[in-house]
């Protein structure tokens, strides 16, 4: 089980005025990566931005964070090299935006990142599967991507549930709606990275609410890992 227990804020909710500093108050609050949606006003119905913002964000906060890129968009082929210049550390494409999956994983890894596949709520992960063993981790998105602050979908555990066990050392993310009040369903199904975005950054204590997931997180692992 070689997984850890990671949480990753979407700044989608934070005030992108001051996205910077939102980005060091997130990791100063314990953030374990950052979730960075982007999303192109096709794919989804929403926009919000793209490398060059990475760009400045990297340069602004210094090399470490890891930069986990949600590309909401309808071309993720057109971005990697963009966002691998730009300081991205994973491109998280949505497996329904492309033709040539296989093509797309190998191109981001040449450009030196990590890879994620995301599915939208409506697409199975049966869908997915024949890709995990080429990928870095799998997000089930636990709202329709577009916007923050969405009700949780619970109804996609079995989902992540399934991708555990056909899985067992996949990193698998979930996002959206994502909060103290879900993420026990979250870890009990299996899920190890954690984006989080109203939740925390709306919170007044932000610091508390991502230890509060990355807790219930660990000791789901600990868990599976004694049941084992
Ligand atoms: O990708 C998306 C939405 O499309 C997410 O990353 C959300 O931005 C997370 O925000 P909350 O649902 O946690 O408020
Ligand atoms: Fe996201």
């Amino acid at each position: 089980m070689a997984y850890t227990a990671k949480i990753g804020p979407s700044i989608l909710s934070s005030d992108l005025s001051q996205l910077g500093r939102e980005c060091e108050r997130m990791m100063e609050c314990g953030a374990d990566y950052l979730h960075l949606d982007v999303m192109d006003g096709h794919f989804v119905p929403n926009l919000t931005f793209g490398h060059p913002m990475v760009e400045c964000l990297r340069r602004c906060i210094g090399p470490d964070p890891f930069f986990d890129m949600h590309m909401m968009v309808s071309r993720p082929e057109q971005w990697v090299k963009p966002m691998a210049a730009a300081g991205a550390n994973q491109y998280t494409f949505h497996l329904e935006a492309t033709a040539n999956p296989g093509n797309l994983i190998k191109e981001i890894r040449e450009s030196g990142m990590k890879v994620g596949l995301a599915i939208k709520p409506g697409t199975t992960v049966e869908e997915l599967a024949p890709w995990a063993r080429q990928i870095d981790m799998a997000l089930v998105m636990t709202v329709e991507p577009g916007f923050g602050g969405q009700k949780f979908m619970e109804d996609m555990m079995p989902k992540v549930s399934w991708l555990r066990s056909q899985f067992p050392s996949l990193d698998i993310e979930v996002d959206g709606g994502v909060g103290p009040d879900s993420i026990h369903r979250c870890a009990e199904a299996g899920a190890n990275m954690i984006v989080s975005g109203s939740a925390v950054v709306s919170s007044d204590d932000p610091r508390s609410v991502i230890a509060l997931l990355k807790n219930v997180v660990i000791e789901a692992i600990q868990k599976r890992s004694l049941d084992r």
